[in-house]
């Protein structure tokens, strides 16, 4: 079966097939409360994390990654200037970077920072950036990229790291960014959308409700794009698909969020293709 003819689930299972056997290393400049659980997600899937941020050892960091997630979580000008040496570094080195603009619609130096990294990580064509419905509505308006057919209700308010705006207002935004930065976007939420490059775009509805009930899900979702990143072609599908899946079993067997959290990485850590093709909900919506 060549690859065109192979369904969505049996793409996402070869690549993850591919990213267990490749183990890539995955450097993450990312926020102070989301370190231990994206460096857990990254293990459960089958990647090999590596959180780093001091300029001494930047090159070295990104000479040898496989690819390069930039978090803003917990931002500060010190972290703001890192994100931008470390994203250059990886420019240069023609490595993948995913940009999680955390809580931008929040503040003013949120939305500025992530344009500005965001606007330096997209000269490699390799950018991906990967947000709740809120952030990529408020980086698209800080871009001034506002869509002319956009609902009149899209907001852009982060309440916080959280949304408050639904994933399917977001997708002109998205698709105004992925046109903009030469970008993939992955908007997430109830329904997760990925603009892919070459007019690819699929729609997304694994996942549970409880799962915004756990702080930095989110994150481990960019987390896991940047594996995917390094080891394969379908970096935003397959993240979102997989995340997906593992928190919508992981809820079937969690009693509340803090039992979530720990079912999400035994999820993560036995997905397999048969699980993948029983659970996928996608569709290609190009
Ligand atoms: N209401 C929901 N129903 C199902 N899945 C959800 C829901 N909200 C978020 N998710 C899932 O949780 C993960 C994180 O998404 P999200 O909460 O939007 O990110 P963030 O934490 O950055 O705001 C994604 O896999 C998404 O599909
Ligand atoms: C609560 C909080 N505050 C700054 S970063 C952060 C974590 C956000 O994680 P996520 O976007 O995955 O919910
Ligand atoms: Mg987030």
């Amino acid at each position: 079966m060549t690859t065109t003819n192979k369904s969505l689930a049996q793409q996402i299972a070869d690549n993850l097939l591919q990213l267990r056997q490749q183990a890539p290393l995955v450097l993450n400049l990312t926020n102070y409360v989301v370190m231990n659980n994206s460096a857990n997600a990254l293990l459960a899937i089958g990647a090999s994390p590596i959180m780093a941020h001091s300029r001494c050892e930047l090159a070295e960091m990104v000479r040898i990654c496989g690819s390069l997630v930039i978090n803003i979580g917990t931002l500060d000008e010190t972290w703001v200037d890192r994100m931008k040496t470390a994203a250059q570094f990886a420019v240069s080195a023609d490595k993948p970077i995913v940009l999680d603009p955390v809580g931008v619609g929040a503040s003013n130096f949120r939305n500025q920072s992530a344009l500005e990294i965001a606007t330096i990580a997209a000269r490699g064509n390799r950018l991906i950036i990967r947000g709740n419905a809120s952030e990529i509505i408020a980086l698209a308006n800080t871009a001034e990229l506002t869509p002319a057919n956009a609902a009149a209700s899209v907001k852009g308010i982060s309440k916080g790291v959280d949304a408050t705006d639904s994933s399917h207002s977001a997708l002109q935004y998205g698709q105004a960014l992925a046109n903009y930065f030469n970008a993939e976007v992955v908007i997430s939420g109830e329904t997760d959308f990925v603009i892919g490059k070459n007019n690819r775009q699929y729609q997304l509805n694994n996942g549970d409700p409880l799962m915004p009930k756990v702080t930095g899900i989110g994150c481990s979702l960019s987390a896991l794009t940047g594996a995917f990143a390094a080891t394969s072609q379908q970096p935003g599908l397959c993240a979102a698909a997989v995340m997906g899946i593992a928190g919508q079993l992981a809820a079937k067997n969690a009693k509340g969020p803090g039992s979530l959290q720990m079912e999400l990485l035994d999820q993560l850590y036995s997905l397999n293709s048969k699980t993948i093709e029983q659970n996928l909900i996608a569709k290609n919506i190009l």
